[in-house]
């Protein structure tokens, strides 16, 4: 578990591309440890596809990525072992339909460990608790709301016990309460755990309510364009896009910042 501060994972001159498209160019940012940290911008700016850089899914044409000093593309020895420390919550949860919710949290334990099956019960049920889902180890996840399946997917991300989770927009498809509950999960995850949060979003309640540090990933110039806390952003950016998006299009007096 990663309890030092300081950078967990730095981004040097990283340029992704599809093809002859240029997503994101010398884009340059640092994640320190247990930052609840916000990749936003635009639709289309790029986020997913940083995301996807991040997680090993996407290679960067150009630039690094290193995870405590390590570069993630560097071997593919590396890029096995950095994979291993951290969990990635995708936005629908992903869940198999077909498996109990504990079947569901034991598939990368299963897959990744020697762990026997009695041990991996008292792991499942572990993690559904951290994440209030104590008791419905035998529900099927079509039994639950769409709050209680992210819940699970977020189990599920944390089973190998994480220095890092990533989570693809975790608010989509949920009314603000059940938003809210999952953001405080993200808090009270990252303050008890010390796991590092990286939160892919454009929920500008989440950015506020849980972001320590941020990256601004603009459509436009194809570059991040500003880096640091969102609420700190909201203050001082002098960049009309950023305050634009962070003040949904009203400036800063009409937002009260
Ligand atoms: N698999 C792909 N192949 C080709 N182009 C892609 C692919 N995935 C995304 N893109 C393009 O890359 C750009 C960035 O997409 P991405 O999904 O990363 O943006 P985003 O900021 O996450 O968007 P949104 O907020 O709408 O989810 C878009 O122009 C998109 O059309």
């Amino acid at each position: 578990m990663a309890a030092k501060k300081g950078p967990h994972i730095v981004v040097k001159n990283m340029t992704l591309v599809y093809g002859s498209n240029v997503v994101q160019r010398d884009v340059n940012f640092t994640v320190n440890r247990g930052d609840v940290f916000i990749i936003m911008g635009g639709s289309g700016c790029g986020k997913s596809t940083t995301m996807r850089g991040l997680t090993g899914l996407k290679p960067p044409l150009t630039g690094e990525i290193l995870y405590n000093g390590v570069n993630f593309y560097g071997s593919s020895d590396a890029q096995n072992r950095i994979r291993r420390s951290f969990g990635v919550m995708f936005q629908s949860g992903a869940l198999w339909s077909s498996m109990t919710l504990a079947e569901n949290v034991a598939l990368p334990l299963e897959q990744y460990t020697d762990l026997n099956p009695g041990q991996v019960r008292k792991i499942v049920s572990l993690k559904l608790s951290l994440v209030g889902l104590s008791g419905f180890e035998d529900y099927y996840p079509s039994q639950i709301s769409g709050g209680m399946r992210k819940r699970v997917g977020v189990a599920r991300a944390m089973a190998m016990d994480p220095e890092v989770l990533f989570f693809d927009e975790p608010s989509a498809g949920l009314d603000p309460v059940s938003a809210r509950l999952l953001d405080d999960l993200i808090l009270q995850l990252r303050d008890s755990l010390k796991t590092t949060m990286v939160v892919v979003t454009h929920d500008l309640a989440s950015i506020f309510s849980i972001g320590s540090n941020s990256v601004f990933l603009d459509s436009e110039t194809k570059t991040a364009i500003a880096h640091g806390d969102p609420k700190k952003l909201l203050v001082k950016s002098n960049d009309p896009k950023v305050i634009n998006f962070l003040t949904r299009g009203q400036g800063r007096k009409a937002a009260g910042a």
